[in-house]
């Protein structure tokens, strides 16, 4: 997608402090997200989450990103942390994934050489509010730091879409220039080395969003 009016969204995901969250608004990311996925080691209570959302500037999106959740736990986390959008990364189907009544992304494999069909995606999740390309493999968590073959990103999706894994301040700019996606979202490329997951960087956060607008003038 590129025109002259157009800026590509920025997600940071995997946010564990509310100095990060802050930043995040300052620096003009457009959503950050809050994991509850079980597997992970971003993954937080809902009252954590809860007290970062009050870090969030306005019109900064909360998102609730969940992987094979039951029902009642993401009605929970929708009730206590309010997220404007849910992300979901298993098997999800479309009945679970609309049953909450806010919108959705959802999560896409693009890991193993996996080339999606965009039409199968749009008639397999129609009330999608857009899909997320990442690189981790069906059935795998993400937040891997990989990146996938960005040539293998479907064309002609009429839904927006955000293309993640392994990103950093690095890759992002050709990463843009590539896929000329809606948005991008990270979660491990803006971490500070040596630091637990979740712990970001304000250097690397900041870089990366110089980057993106930088492919946003290309
Ligand atoms: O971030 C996690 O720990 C995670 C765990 C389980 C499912 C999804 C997860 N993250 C999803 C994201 O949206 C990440 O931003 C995306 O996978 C990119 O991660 P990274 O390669 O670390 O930038």
């Amino acid at each position: 997608m590129s025109s002259p009016l157009f800026r590509t969204r920025i997600k940071f995901c995997g946010m564990t402090r509310p100095g990060d969250v802050r930043l995040a608004g300052e620096l003009g990311v457009d959503a950050v997200g809050f994991v509850f996925a079980v597997p992970s080691p971003r993954r937080l209570e809902p009252d954590q989450a809860a007290a970062m959302r009050e870090a969030l500037a306005p019109m900064v999106d909360a998102v609730a990103l969940f992987m094979n959740n039951d029902a009642e736990e993401v009605r929970q986390v929708v009730g206590v942390v309010r997220p404007s959008l849910l992300q979901f990364h298993g098997d999800e189907d479309e009945a679970f994934c609309r049953m909450f009544g806010l919108p959705y992304i959802k999560a896409v494999a693009m890991g193993a050489g996996a080339s999606p069909d965009p039409l199968a995606l749009h008639a397999r999740y129609p009330s999608a509010a857009g899909f997320l390309l990442d690189a981790h493999a069906p059935g795998e968590a993400g937040g891997t730091g990989r990146a996938f073959d960005w040539s293998l990103a479907p064309r002609g999706m009429t839904k927006p879409i955000l293309v993640a894994g392994g990103l950093t301040p690095d890759n992002i700019h050709d990463a843009v220039l590539a896929t000329r996606p809606w948005g991008v979202d990270v979660a491990s490329g803006v971490e500070a080395p040596g630091e637990a997951p979740g712990v970001k960087d304000g250097a690397r956060m900041r870089r990366f969003v110089e980057e993106v607008r930088r492919a946003d003038c290309g």
